[in-house]
């Protein structure tokens, strides 16, 4: 077989319907008046789009875009037109009567009249996102309990700490570890001390405000990150989340499992090593005081 008997498209405008995206040419005028005089391609995309409409004015589409996806689309237009680079970005669509779509757009700027002239493609890339974001869940959970993990945790903890250098605002930690957890998975097994993990997971969480995290360290060690909370308060919190578990029946018996837990504030501006450090210390004595104890270290 030759190269001649595959089918031949006639032209490149036979080709753009059957392609999975848009080409698009998009302009932004000086008063910075916006459309697209040129939209066509293939996929879904276009099927929600009134192409009429976008050729006169692009504020259709930009109006739809939600939370921070119109700021961070109009930066992106607004960087490549200053300095006449690439435009790349991605953004969410909602779409009225369909699901959302996730849209890459790659285009090149040009000076034109009074304006810029972007020539690109968008892509329908709503599956790649979603695999993505699968992926990055993945790396960031504790598999056994749901939990966040120390990567995901160590990641919130450097954000919140800069936060509260920047504005002094309190935050305070709490390191927790389940007392002799060894004997009771010597003496009710593997599955037995896995269900408690993933019982004691569920009833942390059951006892913190959404803007806390819970996360497993690893083993039986939790940590848990409160922003906005001076150490008395989450020293209060830590007693009453020490007692409640301790009341609680994992299915070993009330009274078997308990806690003890170190607690630390940060200090604005110290490395966030120091405040994990004291936090560790405080655990240490809560263990070296006979356990079932909560510790504090200002
Ligand atoms: N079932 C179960 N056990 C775990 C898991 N990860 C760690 N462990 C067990 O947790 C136990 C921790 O033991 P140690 O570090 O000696 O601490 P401990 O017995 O709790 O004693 P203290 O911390 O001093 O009160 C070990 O027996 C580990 O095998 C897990 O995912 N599932």
């Amino acid at each position: 077989m030759s190269v001649n008997d595959y089918p031949r498209a006639l032209s490149a405008d036979c080709l753009i319907p059957l392609i999975p995206g848009v080409i698009f040419q998009f302009y932004r005028s000086r008063n910075g008046h916006m459309q697209f005089p040129y939209l066509e391609g293939g996929g879904e995309l276009l099927k929600h789009i009134d192409r009429v409409q976008l050729a006169n004015d692009a504020g259709e589409l930009l109006e739809h875009l939600t939370g921070n996806e119109y700021p961070k689309v109009m930066s992106a237009i607004e960087r490549s037109a200053r300095w006449m680079l690439p435009l790349t970005t991605r953004f969410k669509l909602p779409l009225p009567n369909a699901k959302s779509h996730w849209i890459a757009v790659c285009g090149n700027p040009e000076l034109s009249g009074d304006g810029v002239l972007w020539t690109g493609v968008m892509m329908d890339i709503t599956d790649q996102v979603i695999e993505e974001q699968r992926l990055r869940k993945l790396c960031d959970t504790d598999v056994l309990t749901g939990l966040p993990n120390r990567r995901k945790l160590m990641v919130h903890l450097a954000h919140l700490t800069s936060i509260s250098t920047r504005h002094g605002t309190p935050l305070s930690i709490m390191m927790i570890d389940i007392d002799h957890f060894k004997l009771l998975n010597d003496r009710w097994g593997h599955l037995q001390g896995d269900e408690v993990l993933k019982q004691l997971a569920t009833e942390m969480k059951a006892h913190l405000r959404c803007e806390d995290m819970v996360a497993r360290l690893g083993g039986e060690e939790f940590m848990v990150v409160l922003p906005l909370t001076p150490l008395q308060q989450c020293h209060k919190l830590a007693d009453r989340l020490r007692e409640a578990i301790s009341r609680h029946d994992f299915g070993v018996g009330k009274g078997e499992v308990t806690l003890s837990i170190g607690v630390a504030e940060y200090r604005c501006g110290e490395p966030l090593t120091n405040l994990i450090e004291r936090t560790d210390q405080a655990l240490y004595s809560a263990k070296d005081v006979g356990r079932d104890c909560v510790f504090l270290l200002s």
